[in-house]
């Protein structure tokens, strides 16, 4: 099974004064080495290796139960909520294993903020919804940087425009686009660096979709962004990678042009021509 990353990006480094090129690999974001998880005695995923350069977005995608959303909860230990669970292997985020003892969740999950399929506003003001992190996280010292945070984040959510007049307002007052937008906005104002998201335009009319599709690839400048899709046009659309699970089994990954135009494996190509799935 290939499921090495080709071409991961190469940085020249000039080595001192010899004029002399040295390759320098860079670092992945994230590399997941060896991974299986269990939920009671059922194991939902074997051996996955992977790792996530910076600032791209990946796109995972498979058939329905293949542990897609089960493995993108792995990277901020969102499993960990789930009882009678098991990891095994490693998650490295900037070189440190998540999974160690001692990691603080907390301050895991404001790194690796996370997106859910269904928008989950609170049923509290847009201001509010969009403080909330920020407010429970001691992230800010007084009203005025909350106030400017609450609106760069709504801002880089694409939704300022939408909602500066009636931020006092409801929340649940918002179109599901707009709703979900806020969802993004609150996972952004406690800055992370990587951003999870899990079918994050599957409940919305083809324009919203296409508003967060923008969006993910405008917010990709900034973050690391990790989306599960069933979407494939999707995908092909906003990702720089992909990668295809099957049954629990990473398959493949490959840049998102190779796998849509010729995958290394049968399996692959199979699923992405609709002869399964
Ligand atoms: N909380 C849970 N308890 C027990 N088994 C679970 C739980 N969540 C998921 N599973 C099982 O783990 C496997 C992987 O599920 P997961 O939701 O990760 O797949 P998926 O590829 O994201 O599917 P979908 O695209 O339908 O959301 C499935 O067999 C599923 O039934």
């Amino acid at each position: 099974m290939s499921t090495a990353l080709p071409k991961i990006k190469v940085a020249t480094e000039r080595a001192g004064n010899l004029n002399l090129f040295t390759p320098v690999v860079t670092a992945p974001k994230i590399r997941v080495e060896g991974l299986n998880f269990f939920y009671g005695r059922t194991q939902a995923l074997h051996d996955i290796s992977l790792d996530i350069p910076e600032r791209v977005v990946m796109a995972f995608i498979g058939p329905s139960g293949c542990g897609k959303s089960t493995f993108l909860r792995t990277l901020n230990r969102m499993n960990d909520i789930i009882p009678n669970t098991r990891v095994e292997g490693r998650v490295l985020i900037d070189g440190r294993d998540i999974y160690a003892p001692g990691t603080d969740v907390v301050e895991l999950r404001r790194k690796v903020g996370m997106v859910f399929q269904k928008s989950n506003p609170f049923p509290k003001s847009i201001f509010e919804n969009v403080a909330y992190g920020l407010r429970i996280n001691r992230l800010v010292r007084d009203r005025a940087e909350l106030e400017a945070r609450v609106e760069q984040a709504l801002r880089d959510a694409a939704l300022w425009e939408e909602v500066k007049d009636r931020l006092k307002s409801s929340a649940l007052g918002l179109s599901g686009g707009q709703q979900q937008r806020l969802c993004i906005a609150r996972a952004l104002a406690v800055r992370p660096e990587v951003l999870l998201m899990d079918e994050p335009a599957s409940a919305l009319d083809p324009i919203a979709t296409q508003k967060i599709e923008e969006l993910i690839v405008e917010l990709k400048k900034q973050y690391t962004i990790v989306i599960v899709t069933h979407n494939m046009q999707q995908a092909a659309r906003v990702s720089d990678f992909t990668a295809f699970f099957w049954m629990g089994r990473l398959i493949e990954v490959n840049t998102t042009e190779k796998m849509f135009t010729n995958p290394d494996q049968k399996l692959t190509e199979d699923y992405i021509t609709g002869r399964f799935g």
